[in-house]
């Protein structure tokens, strides 16, 4: 069974692979947050821009098996004559690592789709993930040391990005943050800028569905 808030077919707006067409799907819960917002300021992840909770959203519901959420993500990709473009599928939540399995990879892939996956990385990988982008959180364990992109919000006290240079990514990008999830206005960009002006490992990520106005 799994337990998805909302599915939707948009434009990725976030790292490397930025306005692609993608069907996302977004898992229910996570490991980091109850998405409540009295538990917000005693979670391990405080600054979260996404509901998560329950079944609710468009497209949203309970899937018995692989087969039949497969299913449902394909039929959201256009049927258009467009056969060069291979369909995307992102599993992003809440925390998708609690519920992707091998099964629904490969039901995806099935269907003809590339999957990408956007996670905390506290979590282990099913195999056969195409674009893996890990996004570490605060003080975190991090299980996942190796992948696609690694993507961190800035800044964030516990995980300044030093901590993460030495580690196995293609690429590495500091993603401003959204202060309104917390009540706050604007984002943190001058500060990331600055960073990754100073540090040149670092790419400058903007959230660029929120720029265009799309989910
Ligand atoms: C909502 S999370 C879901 C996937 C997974 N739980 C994770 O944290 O990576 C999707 C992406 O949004 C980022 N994000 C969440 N809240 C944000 C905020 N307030 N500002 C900027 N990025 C944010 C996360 O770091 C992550 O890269
Ligand atoms: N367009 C769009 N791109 C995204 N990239 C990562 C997102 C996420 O919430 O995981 C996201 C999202 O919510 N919308
Ligand atoms: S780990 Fe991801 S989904 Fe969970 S609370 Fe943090 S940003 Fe939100
Ligand atoms: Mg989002």
């Amino acid at each position: 069974m799994y337990s998805v808030k909302e599915a939707f077919y948009t434009l990725q707006g976030e790292g490397a692979r930025a306005g692609r067409a993608s069907v996302f799907c977004r898992f229910t819960g996570c490991n980091l947050w109850s998405g409540r917002e009295r538990d917000r300021a005693q979670s391990r992840c405080r600054f979260c821009d996404t509901d998560f909770v329950g079944t609710d959203g468009q497209n949203g519901g309970r899937f018995a098996d692989a087969h039949a959420l497969a299913t449902h993500l394909h039929r959201l990709w256009p049927g258009t004559d467009d056969t060069a473009a291979t369909p995307y599928v992102v599993f992003t939540g809440g925390e998708p690592l609690l519920q992707l399995d091998t099964a629904l990879i490969t039901a995806m892939r099935a269907h003809g789709f590339e999957v990408a996956v956007e996670t905390n990385g506290t979590l282990t990988p099913p195999d056969g993930i195409d674009w893996l982008c890990v996004s570490p959180k605060g003080d975190a364990p991090l299980r996942i040391t190796q992948g696609d992109e690694l993507k961190l919000v800035y800044p964030q006290d516990d995980a300044p990005p030093a901590n993460f240079t030495h580690l196995d990514f293609a690429h590495f990008f500091l993603q401003p943050m959204d202060l309104a999830p917390r009540g706050g206005q604007g984002t943190t960009m001058t500060d990331t800028v600055a960073y990754c002006l100073d540090h040149p490992q670092w790419r400058l990520a903007l959230q660029t569905h929120k720029i265009a106005g799309i989910d």
